[in-house]
């Protein structure tokens, strides 16, 4: 691609002025540096004050002012938001630039996550750090079972009182490289129940690098933790500095010390580097995000950074902005902002009480109802929790009435262990070391146990090849009419580079263990046709996998029914996958203690603050309508010593007495209530089990 979009723009002479509809400081962070390389600038940007949109005006404006595209680095949360970011700067581009903009913003090719980002830039360095370029990545759920491997490897699962669970390895192993910190202090903060053990989880933890290493996986941590190893070699920070002129990080409050770390070995006095985010909807400390990076980021550098603040709200009526404001400025520390906002409205947001959680679903499913009724189509509206199983009476009570909905947050796609499948026998492929994925797809065979896996994985390592290693391995007598087929599939995979029929090919070998396996065959098959679609749209096996693993599409949970793409369905969502999203009513489940805060969490200061936070999240996702529902009692199941139970609840602490003024708060249903053409229940008392007995006597 030829750019030769800079000469003409050297004096660019615009026709219209294409910032106009920012507002003054929105546009003072588009300007800084004038479109030019500049000092460190940080965005402080309020819940809806147009962040993404000046984000995206801010890289459209450098490469309107002659900023080389591939040389700028935009890192975003989601690689849904990274492709929505470079549409947008294309359209913004487009009113200055005309068509060029197009050929002009394709050269955006370096926006995506950190860990995308992270795996790209690594195999394009594997040679000089000592790595094969053709790893695999593992997810959450390989990892854990890997740590899992090593550990019963090492003994650790047979020990007299329990060793932790591979879940929790993982965690703490993951904690440790995220923040940057040492496997005591750790262990003291987050795991006190496990520091008994500490010796232990060392030696584990070096067996899991050791066999990630022979088996040329990475995990996530990796990703990150490689990066910012290979940026500590200060002729390849520097290399790698000088490819990139400006580097933008969105949600830059949800990053982690690791991450941190690459930012400022790639650009230590903060030349050419813009982040953005808001300290208040910091949500992510469960993943090691640390809140302090943003709140320190001007004094990071030795010329502090510029702080633009952003405070003028776009989304809420100043009713919501108010009550939102109430709950955040109640935080221990923050950036002080007071989001403001032209939309008046008398609604104040509803604080509903309801006797338990059956009447919250009834809530909701009818005032959802009412709300189309009066013209707001579903998808307008949504309804958010804290925890993904908060919904399941809900999704109940919105099947048992035909409402379709779409969930967010719950289980993934990709979890499910169809998927899991027919992707680890591509992993397989692209990486027969990969053990994990060895494992799991020679185990879907009748007649092979885990020792026949690990008896065919040693055969191929010690091969020259692995197809040969795979070819000459006597199979279990069990599993000879099934080897065979999972050999030619195997070579074919390794062999041709058939790209993305190689998917058609898997599903067609698959096909048969999975009416073997589950009952429900078809609709898992149909996941499968729809995972063929997605492959579609990827250049490569590699890249497929890679990205897949990496930012995994959200489920849909659809007990209603799958809606189509172009129905009408309700959205429900955990708080923190509704991150970034706004919708007209909003529905928050469960505001009670226990809930938000999550029960969880209520030990320490700081988890109780990004609890808040939540809340606050949760609350400024609404335009026009917000209800807050607090079911007074909740029945909890099989909890050890009790058995079911019912539990009262309370209001939830970050709504505090002085605040209620700024709700309306009302009971549902009202005590007169006419119950759908019922009359109300009598208010006299009958003993009638009296009654039965005095028949008898
Ligand atoms: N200058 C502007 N004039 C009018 N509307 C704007 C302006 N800037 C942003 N908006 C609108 O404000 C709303 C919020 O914008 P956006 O989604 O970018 O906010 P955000 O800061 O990313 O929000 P959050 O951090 O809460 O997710 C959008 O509907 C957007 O179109």
């Amino acid at each position: 691609m030829t750019l030769t979009v800079r000469d003409s723009l050297d004096q660019p002479t615009f026709e219209h002025d294409y910032l106009a509809s920012l507002n003054a400081e929105q546009r003072a962070a588009v300007e800084h540096g004038g479109g030019k390389v500049a000092g460190p600038l940080l965005v402080i940007a309020g819940a809806g004050s147009g962040k993404t949109n000046t984000l995206a005006h801010r890289v459209a404006h450098l490469i309107v002012n002659g900023a080389d595209p591939r040389r700028i680095l935009l890192m975003t949360f989601s690689r849904r938001a990274a492709s929505e970011m470079t549409k947008r700067v294309e359209r913004i581009a487009a009113r200055v630039m005309g068509d060029k903009a197009a050929t002009l913003t394709k050269g955006l090719t370096w926006a995506g996550t950190f860990h995308a980002i992270g795996a790209r830039l690594l195999r394009d360095y594997a040679l000089k750090i000592g790595l094969d370029p053709a790893f695999t990545i593992h997810d959450r759920e390989d990892s854990a079972d890997l740590m899992n491997l090593v550990r019963h490897e090492l003994g650790l699962s047979k020990t007299e009182s329990r060793f932790p669970a591979k879940g929790t390895c993982l965690a703490i192993y993951s904690r440790v490289v995220n923040a940057q910190s040492d496997l005591k202090t750790v262990l003291a903060k987050s795991f006190p129940w496990c520091i008994g053990w500490t010796a232990e989880l060392k030696e584990l933890f070096a067996a899991y690098v050791d066999a990630k290493q022979a088996q040329n996986v990475l995990d996530y941590d990796d990703l990150l933790l490689w990066w910012a190893q290979m940026c500590a070699e200060p002729a390849i920070a520097e290399h790698l500095s000088g490819r990139f002129d400006h580097i933008l990080v969105d949600e830059y409050q949800d990053t982690n010390r690791l991450q941190e770390s690459i930012l400022l070995a790639l650009k230590p006095d903060g030349t050419g580097l813009t982040v953005v985010g808001d300290d208040a909807q910091s949500i992510y400390s469960f993943r090691a995000a640390e809140v302090r990076n943003i709140l320190d980021f001007p004094i990071r550098f030795p010329e502090p950074a510029r702080v633009v603040t952003l405070e003028r709200n776009y989304r809420s009526t100043d009713a919501i902005l108010n009550a939102a404001n109430a709950v955040i400025a109640e935080a221990a520390e923050r950036f002080t902002k007071n989001l403001w906002t032209e939309r008046r409205s008398a609604e104040k947001p509803l604080l509903v009480t309801v006797r338990d959680e059956a009447e919250q679903a009834s809530y909701v499913a009818e005032h959802v109802l009412e709300a189309r009724e009066e013209g707001f189509a579903l998808k307008q509206q949504a309804v958010l929790f804290r925890a993904s199983h908060h919904s399941g009476p809900l999704e109940v009570e919105l099947t048992r009435r035909n409402i379709p909905f779409v969930k967010f947050g719950g289980l993934k796609f990709l979890d499910s262990a169809h998927v899991k499948d027919v992707l680890a026998v591509l992993r397989f492929a692209e990486n027969p070391k990969d053990r994990v994925a060895g494992f799991r797809v020679m185990q879907l065979l009748p007649g092979i146990g885990p020792s026949a896996a690990a008896s065919a994985m040693e055969a191929m390592e010690r091969a020259l090849d692995p197809v040969l290693g795979l070819q000459f391995f006597r199979a279990p007598a069990r599993a000879e009419a099934d080897w065979p087929g999972f050999v030619e599939l195997f070579s074919s995979l390794r062999s041709r580079s058939g790209w993305p029929s190689d998917l058609e090919h898997v599903r067609l070998w698959y096909e048969p263990h999975l009416e073997r396996i589950h009952e429900d065959a078809t609709t898992r098959r149909a996941d499968l046709l729809q995972l063929e679609q997605i492959a579609a749209g990827y250049p490569s096996r590699e890249r497929f996998l890679t990205d897949l693993t990496l930012d995994p599409p959200e489920a849909t949970s659809d007990k209603a029914g799958p809606p189509h793409r172009d129905e009408d369905y309700l959205i429900l969502s955990t708080i923190h996958s509704a991150k970034g999203q706004e919708w007209t009513k909003v529905f928050v489940l469960n505001a009670v203690d226990g809930c938000i805060p999550s029960d969880l969490a209520v030990g320490e200061r700081e988890e109780i603050e990004e609890e808040r936070r939540l809340l606050y999240v949760a609350m400024t996702r609404a335009k026009d309508s917000l209800h807050l529902i607090t079911p007074q009692r909740f029945f909890v199941h099989g909890q050890a010593a009790r058995g079911d139970q019912h539990v009262y609840a309370s209001r939830t602490r970050f709504i505090t007495d002085a605040m209620l003024e700024l709700f309306s708060q009302i009971f549902w249903p009202p005590p007169m209530a006419d119950h759908g053409g019922q009359p109300p229940h009598p208010t006299v008392r009958v003993d009638l089990k009296a009654r039965m007995r005095s028949m008898w006597r």
